[in-house]
């Protein structure tokens, strides 16, 4: 059997002291689209902060993408963020450069060298996203809806295992959220893994999934009816 490309066993999830969801076990398999979802301040986001090294796992077992979550040392951080693709709500895209140069600073900041190689690779996560046309922009003369595809290219660049969404669709509206979920999907369609934050309702009816639920401090999975 392949090897989960996240699996949590028993694990407890804390902001400093206050326990935010115990005896959480689960797995992600390659391929996947799995939801989390969950009401405001049930621990979605402390959840994926876990996942992406910036909360420590302090009691229980985790892996993701092979790195194990319990023992995960600082200096480990950059290298598992490598093989990670994180999405925001918020998106986080650098406002004073264009999108390519957005791009071209995360390709050197993780030891891109080879300027013929690095533009290939901006062009080819553009194009994935339909932003290929886009890139002499800057962000703040780009739609949100275009935003948060240049962020999910951004998340593309380095061909992670797992990308992990906080909730990317929050800031959008309806229809918006629907294109930036048709994004996400034809990245799952090939290949990629995605676990994606939401309280999108009307995104898990639309595209069911399995579905992963926060609530009085637990994570279980449930089916598409009781959501
Ligand atoms: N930095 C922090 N320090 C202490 N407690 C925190 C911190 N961040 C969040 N919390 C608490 O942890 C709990 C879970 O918050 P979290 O942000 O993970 O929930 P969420 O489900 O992602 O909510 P939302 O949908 O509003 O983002 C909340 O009770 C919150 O008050």
């Amino acid at each position: 059997m392949e090897k989960p490309v996240l699996y949590l066993k028993d694990a407890s999830i804390f902001q400093r002291e206050s326990l935010i969801l115990s005896d959480v076990t689960l797995h992600v398999k390659k391929g996947e689209f799995v939801y989390l979802i969950g009401k405001t301040g049930t621990g979605k986001s402390s959840f994926m902060k876990t996942l992406y090294g910036d909360l420590p796992l302090q009691k229980g077992e985790g892996e993701i993408v092979g790195y194990d979550l319990a023992t995960l040392k600082e200096s480990d951080i950059p290298f598992l963020r490598r093989k990670l693709g994180v999405v925001f709500q918020d998106f986080k895209l650098l406002n004073d450069r264009t999108v390519k140069d957005n791009l071209l600073f995360v390709l050197t900041a993780t030891g891109w060298k080879d300027k013929a190689e690095m533009d290939a690779r901006i062009d080819e996560v553009l194009d994935k996203v339909g932003m290929k046309t886009k890139s002499f922009k800057y962000p703040y003369q780009l739609s949100g809806g275009e935003q948060q595809r240049v962020a999910i290219a951004r998340a593309l660049l380095n061909k992670p295992e797992l990308i992990l969404a906080d909730e990317p669709t929050g800031n959008l509206d309806p229809q918006t959220s629907v294109e930036v979920m048709e994004v996400l999907q034809e990245i799952n369609k090939n290949g990629n893994t995605i676990l994606m934050a939401t309280h999108d309702y009307a995104l898990i009816l639309k595209y069911p999934s399995k579905t992963l639920k926060c609530d009085e401090n637990q994570v279980f999975e449930v089916v598409q009816k009781s959501v």
